[in-house]
């Protein structure tokens, strides 16, 4: 192995601490250190190292002076459209999915360190009377969004399930899907790729070292989609497939809309390349990036980098005037994709974070700082945005589309419960909208929820299966002038002895 040692190129270029502990290390631990140094792209590495000692020494300019809300006349809305335009929309994009025409990518390729598990966020179970997790959830849409597709035009059509790892999810997550037989999607349908690791660097532009054969490594961000698409050669995949739009979504949004044919339909109607879906803040602090324009370009400007004096900013009604918060809800053409990865990957914006990084000393200790020692540079997946000929906003309600879950359970907004009582609140809407009577043990009438917050009393225990309904549809047949006890899970053999009734 150690004749090996000269593959790993230039280590004196600043860097040659890394092999500090390479003696002591046993032939096995030198097999898996060099592996890992060798995938190393040197030249990229140095840059790295030195744009992170830049970006530590002067801190980037902040974007606000030049930021200015978008008008509201150029952001789609689903409250302020007519019934008509957005039937319009809903069936050209249906049009779309049936002609194999349209992808959904899955995000996931974070750590879930807020919160706090050692799996991937998508195998979360946010304690839904169904047991149901995220993954499972966003699969059943897509069989269900087939199906809607596939009774209105006679199809037989395929949404492709594109979902972007890293190191820490990829394998936990094939294993999962392996286990749970892919939902029952076919798995040549669902491609997983991994998103490159880059290292955290010293503020002095040094790799850490966390282990004394191992460098400190974390995912590029989820802008490292873009690198990914190519070197996973996921673009030809699509292009083999037809797939020309495609809807790219984070992992933690239970009320997720897979290939929501509203969004896709008003993206492809208005001619877009690339497209967001935002929701109005709830506060001046929500930790959600806002779509703005920055120097006159559509752009997110994220919550760790506004200012707080502009996100307070209020206009004159006291509305926030940064209120289009992003829901990482995007839609992409697979042409603006191509372009993107030909021309302008490379100039995406580093976003740098201070962390405490675990390290190895020079003595070899393990150490755990207690303040920020390292840098870890990131990119967002929204920062093409600025490169696009034809950008659009979709405002969408909160209520029927976003709850993340961000953080664990005890925190006031953003947890596991307060995703599961968002959507049994929403499935609550559905079922009295399609005129049933949800009743509690006793037989009283059960009001449906107003509002999902961890604080409230929790909504009925009502839950329905994407396959049954993806977004309310088809349950006034099952449902209309029936009083039904909760614990109400509809699913697919429910909802058969219902009609049978
Ligand atoms: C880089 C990136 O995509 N950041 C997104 C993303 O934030 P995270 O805190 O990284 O999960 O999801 C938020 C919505 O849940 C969105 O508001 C924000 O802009």
């Amino acid at each position: 192995i150690s004749s090996n040692l000269h593959l790993i190129p230039n280590m004196d270029a600043g860097q040659a601490h890394v092999l500090q502990f390479w003696p002591e290390l046993c032939e096995a631990e030198k097999d898996v250190f060099l592996q890992e140094l060798s995938q190393l792209d040197l030249q990229g590495l140095q840059d790295h190292c030195e744009g992170a000692a830049r970006a530590a020494a002067s801190p980037s300019a902040s974007l606000d002076p030049h930021m200015e809300p978008v008008p509201p006349e150029s952001v789609g809305s689903v409250r302020k459209s007519d019934k008509h335009s957005l039937a319009v929309w809903g069936n050209e994009g249906l049009l779309q999915i049936s002609e194999d025409r349209v992808g959904v990518l899955l995000l996931a390729g974070g750590q879930g360190t807020r919160l706090g598990v050692q799996y991937p966020k998508g195998m979360y179970d946010v304690g839904l009377p169904s047991g149901k997790t995220l993954y499972q959830i966003q699969a059943e849409r897509i069989h269900k969004i087939q199906e809607l597709a596939d009774r209105k035009h006679g199809s037989k059509c395929t949404v492709p399930w594109y979902i972007m790892t890293s190191e820490f999810t990829l394998a936990p997550t094939e294993k999962f899907f392996k286990e749970n037989n892919y939902f029952d999607l076919e798995p040549s349908n669902i491609v997983m790729f991994e998103q490159r690791m880059i290292p955290a660097v010293t503020f002095d532009g040094k790799v850490i070292l966390q282990g004394k054969g191992k460098i400190a490594m974390a995912p590029d961000g989820n802008g490292g989609l873009y690198q990914a698409l190519v070197d996973n050669k996921v673009l030809e995949d699509m292009k083999k497939r037809g797939v020309q739009y495609l809807h790219v979504y984070c992992v933690d949004n239970i009320l997720v809309k897979m290939a929501d044919p509203v969004f896709i339909g008003f993206c492809v109607t208005k001619g877009a390349d690339c497209g967001a879906k935002v929701v109005e803040k709830t506060s001046a602090t929500e930790p959600v990036g806002v779509v703005c324009r920055v120097r006159g370009i559509s752009q997110v400007v994220e919550y760790s980098e506004i200012q707080p004096e502009t996100a307070e900013l209020r206009g004159p009604g006291g509305e926030l005037v940064y209120s289009a918060g992003n829901i990482c809800n995007h839609f992409f053409t697979r042409a603006f994709l191509q372009d993107v990865a030909a021309a302008h990957k490379g100039q995406l914006k580093q976003h740098v974070a201070f962390k405490k990084v675990p390290f190895v000393d020079t003595c070899g200790n393990q150490v755990k700082p207690t303040k920020p020692n390292g840098i870890k540079m990131e990119k967002f997946v929204f920062d093409v945005f600025p490169f696009s000929r034809n950008f659009v906003a979709f405002e969408v309600e909160r209520e029927e589309e976003f709850s993340p879950l961000k953080n664990a359970d005890g925190a006031a907004s953003d947890s596991p419960t307060t995703a599961r009582n968002a959507l049994l609140a929403q499935h609550g809407r559905w079922a009295k909208a399609a005129q049933a009577t949800l009743v509690d043990e006793p037989g009283n009438t059960l009001p449906p929820a107003a509002s999902a917050s961890a604080a409230d009393n929790p909504p009925a225990q009502c839950e329905i299966s994407p396959l049954v309904s993806y977004f309310g549809e088809g349950l006034e047949e099952l449902l209309k002038g029936r009083a039904l006890p909760t614990a109400l899970l509809l699913d697919e053999k429910r909802a058969k002895e219902l009609q049978a009734q």
